[in-house]
């Protein structure tokens, strides 16, 4: 795998639910042209897993320094590309370039309207002035570059949020090169911890946005109450009913008021596990199951024209249960992103594996409808291997 003109690259990303290190290798050219190679994910060493999720469960330890974590988040992907090497039997020297995403353990961007907040009349007293914008992934690219000896491009958000963008998502610029030439209007689903969507219309709009809560919330119930990482198949949710009023108090939170671009911290919908308290196992399961599928479903009411299919990716695409209720509710075909020849759990490396090659261009990896940057942006920061 090698075409003239394409660029062999490695993406690696842990995504919001934190069940592993995605490793992914492409050759690209950073635009139309993308082959997809290999692909695996790798367990992170279970005390990093435990000491990140001790992070991410609190803002203020997220916004201290965790010079100690970082190193150890970073440790653990160079080891994961360095297995991904071993396992594929991948020469070192014919990667050219790393994205190494890293662990997001904070999303706070600073745009105004951020978590439903009404820019204040002229002149009035604001009381809840909005924070400047802050998203963190953990990821050193010194220490990355270093210990690979390939060259790293690290960081994609934080440019998009300095230039008052949202951050994220970033996939959109992705999801278009890999359906390029399928029918529009399509919509391609990441069903990960948070769920975000890009809308590929017509005449090559993108318009592309979080939609609320994918994996997340169901994985932690499960985990707190039955000590499993998360609902296979959703046999739970599929034993149980949902709660209507529950689900309509959840549906009433502001961020679904918004029009896009909007993006999520994690955490933004935790209310969501007291709401199901009373609830028992698989009750709540399916009252949380039922909150994905609308919010998912409430995204059509922010794009041009209702689109004709829908691709997923993620996790989640492997949950029956939500995927069957997804289609009954949208009513067009809900498939894996298989159906067009792609990995699922492996687009988000991907992706990152082609920002890195578009940061290096100098080309855009964010635009005015996917994050709501004032310009197309480039972002990413260069890491230089030692030579
Ligand atoms: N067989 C399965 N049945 C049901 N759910 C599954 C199955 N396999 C994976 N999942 C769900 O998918 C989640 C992982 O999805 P994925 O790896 O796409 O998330 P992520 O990339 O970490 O998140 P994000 O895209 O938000 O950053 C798991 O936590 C689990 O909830
Ligand atoms: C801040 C952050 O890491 N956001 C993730 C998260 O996981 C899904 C969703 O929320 C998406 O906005 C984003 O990841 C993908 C890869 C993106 O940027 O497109």
């Amino acid at each position: 795998m090698t075409g003239p003109g394409l660029t062999r690259a490695i993406g690696v990303i842990s995504g919001t639910s934190m069940d592993g290190i995605d490793v992914a290798l492409i050759a690209s050219d950073g635009e139309a042209q993308v082959e997809t190679g290999p692909a695996a994910t790798f367990p992170y060493p279970p005390d990093v897993a435990a000491r990140l999720r001790a992070v991410v469960a609190d803002a203020s330890e997220a916004e201290r320094p965790q010079a100690a974590l970082e190193r150890a988040v970073t440790d653990a992907h160079v080891a994961a590309v360095d297995a991904f090497f071993a396992r594929f039997a991948i020469a070192r020297d014919s990667v050219a370039l790393v994205g190494l995403h890293g662990q997001t353990i904070l999303h706070r961007p600073g745009r105004v309207g951020w978590e439903g907040r009404r820019p204040a009349a002229p002149g009035a007293r604001d009381a809840h002035p909005p924070k400047a914008g802050l998203t963190r992934q953990l990821c050193d690219g010194a220490r990355a570059a270093g210990a690979l000896g390939i060259d790293v491009v690290c960081d994609f958000r934080s440019a998009d949020v300095a230039a008052a963008g949202e951050g994220a998502p970033l996939a959109p610029v992705y999801h278009a090169a890999m359906a390029a030439g399928r029918e529009r209007p399509l919509m391609i689903l990441n069903w990960g911890g948070v769920g975000n969507v890009t809308w590929l219309g017509r005449a090559g709009e993108i318009v592309a946005f979080d939609t609320g809560p994918a994996n997340a919330l169901i994985d932690d119930i499960l985990l707190s109450r039955r000590g499993v990482a998360f609902d296979a198949g959703g046999a739970l949710a599929a034993s149980g009913r949902a709660d209507a009023a529950i689900l309509a108090a959840l549906m009433r939170d502001r961020y679904f008021d918004r029009p896009p671009p909007k993006s999520l911290d994690r955490n933004h919908f935790a209310a969501a596990a007291a709401a199901v308290e009373a609830l028992g196992d698989a009750d709540a399961a399916a009252t949380l199951a039922a909150f994905t599928v609308e919010a998912t479903v409430a995204a059509l009411a922010r794009v041009p024209e209702a689109p004709k299919r829908w691709l997923v990716g993620g996790g989640g695409r492997l949950n029956a249960f939500l995927m069957s209720r997804l289609a009954d509710r949208l009513g067009v075909p809900v498939e894996p992103v298989e159906a067009i020849g792609f990995d699922g759990d492996a687009i988000e490396a991907q992706c990152f594996a082609y920002l890195a090659l578009r940061a290096r261009r100098g080309l855009p990896l964010s635009f005015p409808t996917t994050t709501g940057v004032p310009a197309p942006t480039t972002g990413g920061v260069f890491w230089p291997a030692p030579r």
